[in-house]
């Protein structure tokens, strides 16, 4: 019986992923149907997929391999749609397999320093309350630092999180030096024994050399206290913002080294192809989905899984 629950568990999971993807997949997979109900897979097929695909915001490189794929495969012959969404599915999960790396957490020189990187509105606090929520229940002892000194709401919300991970919360008052304050979370981190901090940073854009200088000006600092430090940086990315999280990347890439990405609210849009895009366009490991606001909806990416419910298919 026991051998069940694996099982049970797995297929939880993947239907929560499916209907957190419905939009993106329902917007795929009924134009797909629309294309290849008993039709010939002839150019002019191919032509309106490859249209489709991008319009769908996966890219224009992985739109070409599955047409690519098609022609090669089944040119000239009757195809359903399911068969060109499994196709799909297989060019995704191809494109995105290498790219699937969970959160590691092996800091070996002291507190594991993880640093949240993203627009405002990203769900970079978010994400990180989740984390901080999962960690705790895995028995680590993380702190949550409120490195968005600007916005009286962002410390706000850190404590909440903190609350709900159990885990206390370093903050100043609004205004305050984030740098400073990310040393003094290292410090207190070292001195009370904790395995882990997490610090969210501020996330204008409309200034964008000055939200560079805060992001080095922060890595500089923590650096003196731990040169291996930040362990790692994860870019929180929106996935409603379909394509426009291309050129948000590439800002935060200008920015800092990111090691990692996590795309947030896939529940709540028709564009999450755009994470393939994303992750393929900058070779950016991705470590989890968020798929709704609660501390449960994040997922650790699993790149077979994403690409079948993107593509409508059954896990
Ligand atoms: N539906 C959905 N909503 C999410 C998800 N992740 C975050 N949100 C919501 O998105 C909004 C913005 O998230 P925040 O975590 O505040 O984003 P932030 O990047 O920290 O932005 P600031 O706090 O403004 O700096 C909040 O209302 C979150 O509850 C998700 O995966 N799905």
């Amino acid at each position: 019986m026991s051998d069940d629950k694996p099982a049970e568990k797995k297929r939880g999971f993947f239907s929560r992923l499916v209907s957190g993807l419905s939009k993106s997949s329902s917007k795929l997979g009924e134009s797909v149907t629309a294309i290849f109900t008993k039709r010939k897979l002839d150019r002019e097929a191919l032509d309106e997929l490859e249209d489709l695909l991008i319009a769908s915001d996966l890219g224009t490189a992985a739109a070409l391999r599955v047409t690519d794929r098609l022609a090669r495969d089944r040119f000239d012959k009757e195809i359903t749609d399911e068969e060109v969404r499994e196709t799909l599915a297989e060019v995704i999960c191809e494109t995105l397999a290498p790219l699937e790396k969970p959160l590691q957490l092996t800091g070996t020189d002291g507190p594991h320093v993880i640093l949240f990187v993203g627009v405002n509105g990203s769900g970079k606090t978010t994400t990180l309350g989740k984390i901080a929520v999962k960690l705790k229940r895995e028995g680590r002892d993380p702190i949550l630092v409120a490195g968005d000194t600007f916005r009286a709401a962002a410390i706000e919300q850190v404590s909440v999180w903190g609350e709900r991970a159990k885990s206390p919360v370093i903050k100043r008052e609004i205004g305050a030096d984030a740098a400073g304050l990310a040393f003094d979370a290292l410090e207190q981190a070292e001195r009370e024994g904790r395995d882990t901090v997490l610090i969210d940073t501020a996330g204008r854009l409309q200034n964008k050399a000055e939200l560079m200088d805060e992001l080095r000006k922060i890595v500089r600092v923590i650096r003196k206290k731990n040169p291996s430090a930040p362990h790692e940086t994860v870019l929180v990315l929106d996935g409603t913002v379909g394509s426009n999280a291309v050129s948000q990347a590439q800002a935060f890439l200008d920015a800092a080294q990111i090691t990692g990405l996590v795309m947030t609210k896939l529940d709540g849009t028709a564009k999450g192809g755009a994470l393939v895009q994303v992750a393929e366009k900058f070779q950016l490991p991705i470590h989890y989905i968020g798929i709704g606001e609660g501390e449960d909806d994040l997922q650790a990416f699993n790149a077979r899984d994403f690409s079948r419910a993107l593509a409508g298919l059954e896990g």
